[in-house]
């Protein structure tokens, strides 16, 4: 019905967001009871090289910070990946207020805000944008943001985003570690899912760390004062920037923990 329809006319993309025929789409609801414990499935084991962050840009859906991605100095490996994954950016999805703004949700709890951690599969595809078409192309590690204590860390990034106001604004970040923006807790729940925007493939290992980190809600603010609007276009926020839940349809979401 209207209604129905309405829920898949995004604000953001204005055209549908269900991928007709597909069976593996992000994000997803994880409903803790349904999980199943995976005791082969090992920590993720992260190792990233600050000196090969390049730059932060605005691509008018979020603020992605993007690496080298030329070598395998930032890697991913272990947990459910059989071979190493190269880091190409990190971005976040974000709401208007503190009280959504997750893309995946934890026995329906919504977070304020997620960092997606965004690997592609080299030993298997030469590009990033070769690997996003194919199904165990990527691997996506995501984080859980709740309000609490200032991130230190974090301050360096927010402190640049109004260099990056607007859409196709690019600044030089360099220098940056990628892993102060992981919990101390390795668990983690693990499933086969979807880029979460457009192209929407089905090339996702999931990677959703049990626990959040902790941001101060004046940190949060800074994210909510980006533009998804380019110079000279009618101002609009950049907040709300998650999609909708997707049918479960018939998959497992594994644990690395009991
Ligand atoms: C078509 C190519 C060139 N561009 C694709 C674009 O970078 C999309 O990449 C991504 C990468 C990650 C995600 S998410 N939110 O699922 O982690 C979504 C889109
Ligand atoms: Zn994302």
């Amino acid at each position: 019905n209207l209604q129905d329809n309405r829920a898949n006319l995004h604000p953001l993309w204005k055209g549908e967001i269900d991928v007709p025929g597909g069976s593996r789409q992000s994000p997803i609801n994880i409903r803790i009871r349904d999980s199943v414990f995976h005791p082969q499935l090992a920590p993720v084991h992260t190792q990233y090289d600050p000196n090969t962050c390049l730059h932060i840009w605005n691509n008018g859906y979020s603020f992605f910070v993007e690496f080298d991605d030329s070598t395998d100095k930032s890697i991913v490996s272990g947990g459910p990946l059989e071979n190493p994954f190269r880091l190409k950016q990190f971005h976040f999805h974000w709401g208007r207020n503190n009280d959504w703004g997750s893309e995946h949700t934890v026995d329906s709890r919504v977070f304020p805000a997620e960092l997606h951690l965004v690997h592609w599969n080299c030993s298997k595809y030469r590009t990033f944008e070769e690997a996003i078409m194919e199904p165990n192309g990527l691997a996506v590690i995501g984080v859980f943001l709740k309000i609490g204590k200032q991130h230190e860390k974090l301050q360096k990034l927010v402190d640049i985003l109004p260099s990056v106001r607007y859409k196709d604004a690019l600044t030089e970040f360099n220098y940056f570690d990628a892993s102060c923006l992981l919990p101390s807790c390795v668990d983690y729940w693990t499933y086969s899912g979807s880029l979460t925007t457009p192209p929407l493939t089905e090339s996702v290992t999931w990677i959703i760390m049990k626990k959040p980190i902790e941001v101060d809600h004046s940190q949060l603010a800074v994210f909510r004062s980006l533009l998804f609007t380019a110079v000279g276009e009618e101002e609009k926020y950049m907040v709300d920037n998650f999609r909708p839940l997707q049918p479960i349809m018939n998959r497992t979401v594994h644990s690395s923990f009991e």
